[in-house]
């Protein structure tokens, strides 16, 4: 196991260009899109979490324990059943300062009010997604090689705002995703130009090793959904998180001053982490 505090030559370079404003994330040749705090970012599955009931519960939960970002990921329910859960998601988060990302189901983001989707790479076209949500909404694109960085950052750098990538172990939640395994998923933040957070089997202790390699957050399912008590399960990524960076862990739960879709002040002040991404556009 890596120490909890990375030793100054295990530190990624830090990024030249991270002087966001409030609301925005500027990296060059990215165009001007809004930042997201990827740090610890919820996947919802409905059934590991014991119900649509249980998904609103995780995630009243997950919130106040530090969760920064949430998508309702169902593969299942009906649009009309996924619309009336995301409601209450949207609920949930009100004045939290967390965002609602749908996963897949681009055309529902507007009737639940989320802010954004994520996409994958046989879903609907980044192109396409982005301009059924507009320049504002938060979108996010699944990746698994270098290849498809480069396929994205060919249809327009400014539209997507962050790539997930994975899976990073082989995982019960997505057994068909496979086993990219940490070099590879470090070939693809190598390459991206947007933030990146690694999904798939992802535990406590993979932060430092992922926070090593300049990815800018974790992605779980089942490290927070079925756990017996989601609040210590998320706390201990939470910690874990800002172990391995050494930004100070924010409880979103309370949102003074973070306002929906912005990276915390804390994770947007690249001099108060020893540990910043690298800057991946300067690449
Ligand atoms: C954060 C994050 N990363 C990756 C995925 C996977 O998306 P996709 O490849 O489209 O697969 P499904 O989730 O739709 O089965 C994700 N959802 N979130
Ligand atoms: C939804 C999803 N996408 C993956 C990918 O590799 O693209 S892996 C995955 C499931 C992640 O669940 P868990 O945290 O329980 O392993
Ligand atoms: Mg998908």
């Amino acid at each position: 196991m890596r120490p909890a505090m990375l030793r100054s030559e295990d530190r990624p370079m830090p990024r030249s260009d991270a002087q966001p404003d409030a609301q925005f994330d500027r990296q060059p040749g990215a165009g001007r899109r809004r930042s997201v705090d990827l740090s610890v970012y919820l996947v919802t599955d409905t059934e590991q979490c014991g119900g649509v009931d249980g998904v609103v519960r995780t995630v009243r939960e997950a919130v106040p324990a530090g969760v920064t970002l949430v998508q309702l990921r169902d593969h299942h329910l009906s649009d009309d059943d996924f619309v009336a859960l995301g409601r209450r998601l949207v609920d949930v988060l009100d004045g939290t300062g967390v965002p609602l990302l749908i996963d897949d189901r681009v055309h529902l983001v507007g009737p639940i009010g989320a802010q954004g989707a994520h996409v994958g790479q046989d879903d609907m076209p980044i192109d396409r997604a982005r301009a059924m949500l507009g320049p504002d909404a938060i979108l996010g694109l699944s990746t698994q090689t270098p290849g498809h960085v480069a396929a994205a950052r060919a249809m327009g750098e400014q539209l997507v705002d962050y790539l997930g990538v994975g899976a990073l172990h082989s995982t019960g939640t997505k057994p068909e995703a496979g086993d990219l395994g940490m070099a590879t998923v470090a070939s693809v933040v190598e390459v991206s130009p947007w933030p990146v957070c690694a999904i798939g089997g992802v535990k406590a202790d993979d932060a430092a090793p992922l926070a090593a390699i300049g990815c800018d957050g974790m992605s779980v399912v089942s490290a927070i959904c079925g756990q017996p008590d989601i609040a210590a399960a998320t706390r201990r990524l939470v910690d874990a998180w800002s172990r391995a960076t050494g930004v100070p862990a924010t409880h979103t739960g309370h949102a003074e001053g973070n306002p929906v879709g912005q990276a915390s002040p804390a994770r947007q002040d690249p001099s108060a982490s020893p540990n910043p991404s690298p800057d991946k556009a300067a690449r």
